[in-house]
């Protein structure tokens, strides 16, 4: 039997008292690409934050390569092989933008070149600060600055999130090819349901923190009465 990449098994976690990840269990493959759907609020955030080891988890187990990570601090995460791009974006306001991508790189594939190659743009504003950046350029310098780390897995909450949409497609032709090109395994969560089934293979709905649906991304994107259910009308609408 071929190991997964990522193994996630009877996953529980929540913020101190607060309880909102129940016993989820999923794996990804080798360059796996898997859209993690839900309405807002049901998980999908802190399920990345959980394999980053940022909230409460109460029990299960991660492996990333058969490597158990699930007690790993979080600072150390990212040598583990988790690459993650937080709905924030997070990069450093008044580090310049080639400062942003070298500051925490990792020895591998993924050098500054490529970056450039896969973010024309950033070549282009290297010299700028984070803080002078569109909100369209933050989120490929913040998805960059994940690949520096040459991670094994890219974690990718929302990075399509209140962008014009010829950013949305300039950023979805690279994710594209992040994933279809590279061979780079990501989970991505998307309010765009339709856009996230095109990106991805694979996809998991999330409903109060329990996995409710899995499905083939291009099964689930013609199964109107499940997105319409767990996803929400206008997607649904969208993706007809
Ligand atoms: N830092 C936190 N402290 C306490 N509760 C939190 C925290 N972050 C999220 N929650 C709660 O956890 C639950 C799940 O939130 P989460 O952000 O994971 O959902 P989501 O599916 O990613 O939704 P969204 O699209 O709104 O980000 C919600 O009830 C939310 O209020």
């Amino acid at each position: 039997m071929v190991e997964p990449l990522l193994s996630v098994r009877s996953l529980s976690a929540g913020y101190g008292d607060a309880s909102v990840l129940d016993e989820v269990s999923f794996e990804l493959e080798e360059g796996g690409a898997l859209a993690l759907l839900g309405r807002n609020g049901m998980g999908k955030s802190t399920l990345l934050a959980t394999l980053m080891g940022h909230t409460l988890r109460r029990g299960g187990t991660i492996a990333l390569r058969g490597r158990p990570v699930e007690r790993l601090a979080p600072h150390l995460r990212p040598a583990a092989g988790f690459g993650w791009v937080p709905q924030e974006r997070d990069i450093f306001p008044s580090l310049t933008v080639e400062e942003n991508l070298t500051v925490a790189a990792r020895r591998g594939p993924w050098t500054l070149a490529r970056v450039h190659e896969l973010f024309p743009r950033l070549r282009e504003r290297r010299s700028n600060l984070g803080s002078q950046l569109s909100g369209g350029e933050q989120q490929m310098l913040a998805i960059g600055r994940a690949l520096m780390l040459n991670p094994a897995l890219v974690l990718l909450d929302e990075p399509l999130e209140g962008l014009a949409p010829v950013i949305v497609e300039e950023l979805s032709a690279a994710i594209r090819r992040m994933v279809e090109r590279e061979g780079l395994a990501i989970i991505l969560v998307e309010q765009h349901a339709h856009i996230a089934l095109g990106l991805t293979r694979d996809a998991i709905v999330l409903e109060r923190g329990r996995i409710v649906h899995r499905a083939p991304s291009a099964t689930l994107a013609q199964d109107h009465a499940t997105l319409e259910r767990y996803v929400g009308m206008r997607v649904a609408a969208k993706a007809a």
